[in-house]
């Protein structure tokens, strides 16, 4: 079903504010994509998917009932994969299917999300990262040309943080050359893997590998849960979905139990461990927690993830914005934009700046993941530490920071960013539950804490750290940092804090030691400030990378560009140096008198960045069919859209409810 909507003209105040640009909206989108090829390639991926049509619904998707909204997304999900499968992945290359630009174009067929997404985001990865060549030639081509949709079975409902805690079994049984899995209590059911309720028809499982009577922790399965053919669930597994949530609608999260379920020898995930035909366990792992690497990769993409969503958010508040007009400034003047309003422009181009910051950050990290899993399939695991401590606090921190900068968008947009038909309830749900998953908030905090508490230790022993902790080699030792108000100043202010705050940490936990405690009673009751230093961390590498990244890829760009890339980065330091006011003067030589002039200064980049800003979430280059909203469409005719918008609503289909005739006249006759 495909609406077709009005084309309308350009709302004069957009229009306007579009004559106000002052740089090459096509350049700032090439620095976000990567490149002006990746740009093009961006293009025409989104022309093949959006042209086909399959993305407008008739009936908005929160107008219909849990059950329509589920078969609706896996209509447009066959749609899509077989575009993703015939057109998409021909331009992209087979390598790239998990590109960023797939899962863009994906969001113009969903509002919410597809029931296929963590087939293709985490179960093809794990078949990648986890088989053997051999189990990789068996199940890689049925997984991608979707002939297997699978789902990745982890979490239980009594354990998703704690992996060690897992309590589902895979026992060997040599004699048949296969695994038994159980699921011996009520909180060993797997609980929350997407696609897992009514879509996949495999999955991949994690369980305690027992063999020859000893267990060997946690290890990961293939499993097939339905049979191909009737879909029905295979005898010996009991599988369905958990129930209406906060977002994720149409993602049939599911739970899964086995009773004695038996699969062959060979769909243990191998490459890093293996179960012999007799029964004997190898490992040929190198590193301890490499099965936990499809954890990591998600980790990773999720900050470019971040940045998408968060773009997504400040084009529709700042185009809203610009059209929306509140409130006389003085006596029978026309009502200001309320993109006029600092106070408006403070909540709104942070959200501009972390998008950047985010986007040109992830891409960093991108690569160096890349670089690391190079080194590890060459058999050196001496930068995994460094790895999961960097992707563990970037993605708390790029959730957690995406999350409330999206809520400040909805705040920016009044009651009308209440209405799913502006889409912010949708962007805000999905990512509200990336804080949580993949590892939640606090948890991955206090991974990057274990690492940086050992740095810590090595550099005050005057030894070499590794990259991203190198400040503390500088750092370590010294009390407090001089204040100095340019970019570098602030960088490195950022990194006296972090390295303040762990050198505090490990203060406290020494201190407790010595008064008795063991380090485990230390270290908890030293936790509420390792989460602050490691997030503490995480602030000073994102100034750090975003600064550096920003002046590298702006090296052969226009002037305007320059400038403009130059006062999204500096408003980022300011903005995050004044939100750190206390640390900074705990651990800086910052001044009241300093502190002012940065909020002043602060204030008139606001200034100074307001003509540019509609150009700059143009930039972003978010097609209408993908940002979904009545406020934020290009054209700003925010008024007409809404209007249309209520008229779908289900309760106007009939000009009176029969739920008057049956309960409100019988009320008001007095007759209930
Ligand atoms: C039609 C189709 C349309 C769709 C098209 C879209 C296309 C798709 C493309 C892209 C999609 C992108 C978006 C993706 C969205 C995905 C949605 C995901 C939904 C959610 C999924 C999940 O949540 S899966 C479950 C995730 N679970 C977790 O993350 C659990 C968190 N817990 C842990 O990670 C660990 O248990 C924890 C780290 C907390 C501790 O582990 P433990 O085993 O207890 O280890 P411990 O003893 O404490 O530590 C020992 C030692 O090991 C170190 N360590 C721990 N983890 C790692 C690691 N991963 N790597 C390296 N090292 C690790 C730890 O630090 C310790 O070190 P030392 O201090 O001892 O040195
Ligand atoms: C929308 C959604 C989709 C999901 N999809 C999948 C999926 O596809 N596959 C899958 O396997 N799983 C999935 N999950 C599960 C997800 O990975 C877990 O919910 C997540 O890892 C958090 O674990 P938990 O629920 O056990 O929280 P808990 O660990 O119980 O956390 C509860 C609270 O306890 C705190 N806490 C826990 N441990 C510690 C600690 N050691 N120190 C300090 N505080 C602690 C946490 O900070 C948190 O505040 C999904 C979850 C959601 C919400």
């Amino acid at each position: 079903m495909k609406a077709n909507r009005p084309k309308r003209d350009v709302h004069p105040d957009l229009a306007r504010e579009r004559l106000k640009c002052n740089f090459n909206i096509e350049e700032v989108t090439n620095i976000i994509d990567g490149g002006k090829d990746k740009t093009l390639e961006r293009k025409k991926i989104e022309d093949i998917a959006l042209n086909n049509g399959a993305c407008l619904d008739e009936i908005p998707d929160e107008c219909l009932s849990i059950k329509e909204r589920y078969e609706n997304a896996i209509r447009k999900s066959c749609i899509y994969s077989n575009i993703v499968r015939n057109e998409m992945l021909e331009i992209t290359g087979m390598e790239n299917f998990e590109s960023p630009v797939l899962r863009r174009t994906a969001d113009a067929f969903f509002k919410d999300i597809s029931p296929f997404m963590l087939h293709l985001g985490m179960f093809v990865p794990t078949l990648i990262g986890q088989s053997t060549p051999e189990q990789m030639a068996e199940w890689l081509p049925k997984a991608l040309d979707m002939k297997i949709i699978g789902a990745y079975a982890q979490t239980e409902l009594g354990h998703g943080t704690f992996i060690r805690g897992l309590e589902t079994t895979a026992t060997y049984d040599p004699d048949k050359e296969e695994f038994v899995l159980h699921s011996p209590t009520i909180t060993s059911y797997k609980w929350w893997a997407g696609g897992l309720g009514k879509t996949a028809n495999h999955c991949v499982v994690m369980a305690q590998l027992y063999t020859q009577g000893e267990c060997h922790g946690t290890h990961l399965f293939i499993v097939q849960i339905r049979d191909l053919d009737t879909h029905m669930p295979l005898p010996g597994i009991k599988v369905g979905e958990i129930g209406p949530r906060m977002g994720f609608s149409s993602a049939d999260n599911g739970f899964l139990g086995f009773n004695s379920f038996r699969i062959p020898r060979q769909n243990m995930l191998m490459k890093h461990a293996k179960v012999e035909k007799d029964g004997c366990y190898v490992k040929s792992a190198k590193h301890g927690k490499l099965t936990y690497g499809t954890m990591v990769f998600i980790r990773v993409t999720l900050v470019s993830e971040m940045s998408f969503n968060l773009s997504k958010a400040a084009t529709i508040a700042i185009r809203y914005s610009a059209v929306r007009r509140q409130t006389e400034l003085r006596p029978n003047e026309p009502e200001p934009q309320i993109l006029d309003y600092p106070t408006q422009q403070h909540k709104l181009f942070i959200c501009i700046a972390t998008a950047h910051a985010f986007q040109l950050t992830s891409k960093w990290l991108w690569d160096t993941f890349q670089a690391v899993m190079a080194d590890v399939r060459k058999g050196n695991v001496d930068a995994l530490p460094e790895l999961h401590a960097l992707s563990s606090c970037l993605k708390a921190v790029s959730t957690s920071d995406a999350l409330s900068h999206i809520e400040q968008c909805r705040f920016a947009c009044g009651g009308h960013g209440y209405m799913l038909s502006s889409n912010l309830p949708f962007i805000y749900s999905f990512v509200a539950a990336t804080r949580t998953y993949e590892g939640d908030y606090t948890v991955l905090l206090l991974q990057t804490a274990r690492f940086l508490v050992k740095a810590w230790e090595q550099a005050e022993s005057g030894n070499n750290v590794t990259p991203t902790v190198a400040y503390l080699n500088r750092t370590a030792n010294t009390k407090r940092v001089v204040w100095d108000n340019t970019h570098e100043g602030i960088i490195q202010s950022f990194q006296a804090i972090a390295a303040g705050k762990i050198g505090q940490c490990v203060r406290s936990i020494r201190d407790r030691i010595k008064s008795g405690m063991d380090y485990e009673d230390a270290w908890l009751m030293t936790t509420v400030q390792l989460v602050a230093a490691a997030e503490a961390h995480c602030r000073a590498v994102l100034v750090n990378t975003y600064w550096n990244e920003m002046i590298r890829l702006t090296k052969s760009s226009s002037a305007n560009v320059k400038t403009v890339m130059h006062q999204l980065a500096v408003l980022y330091l300011m903005y995050w140096a004044l939100e750190k006011t206390g640390d900074l003067l705990k651990y800086s030589s910052v001044s009241k008198q300093d502190l002012d002039d940065l909020q002043r200064r602060y204030e008139e980049l606001l200034a100074a960045l307001r003509p540019n800003a509609v150009s700059l979430v143009d930039a972003f280059d978010l097609r209408d069919e993908i940002l979904h909203s009545s406020l934020g469409s290009y054209d700003g005719c925010v008024y007409e859209r809404l209007m249309e918008e209520a008229q779908k609503s289900p309760l106007n289909a009939e000009p009176v409810n029969p739920s008057f005739h049956k309960y409100i006249k019988p009320l008001m006759q007095g007759k209930l």
